[in-house]
């Protein structure tokens, strides 16, 4: 199986399919280190990811926002000193999509780019 990092992200679309309950394990077991968590009623991942100072939280920040970039599918970005907390869900479609566990893996990759 393809890791979930180099699998390709679909369009995000109000109608896009959301991840069932039944792949839903499978898809968190891939991704150890994100919490799924529910806003709103919608069903979304987080991780908080640790740094020495707020230098570094902003640079791990400006790297998840230009791999969003590069796909059109973005997350939300808490930059804080020393910390920065991900979430990722799809706007439109209201819940978890593929897409953001694709992403949230891509995300763990900005950890190394250092
Ligand atoms: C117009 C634009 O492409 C859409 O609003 C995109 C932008 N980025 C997005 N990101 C996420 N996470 N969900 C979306 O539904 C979404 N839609």
């Amino acid at each position: 199986m393809t890791e979930l990092a180099q699998q390709q992200c679909e369009a995000c679309r109000a109608d896009a399919p959301l991840v069932s309950d039944e792949e839903l394990p499978e898809l968190l077991r891939q991704i150890p280190d994100w919490t799924p968590v529910t806003r709103d009623g919608i069903l979304q991942l987080e991780r908080v990811f640790k740094f020495r100072n707020f230098k570094q939280a902003l640079a791990f920040t400006n790297r998840v926002g230009a791999i969003a970039e590069e796909v059109g599918h973005h997350p939300a970005l808490l930059t804080e000193w020393g910390k920065v907390t991900v979430t990722w869900w799809s706007h439109e479609a209201k819940g978890l999509h593929k897409n953001d566990f694709i992403m949230a893996a891509r995300t763990d990759q900005q950890l190394e780019a250092e």
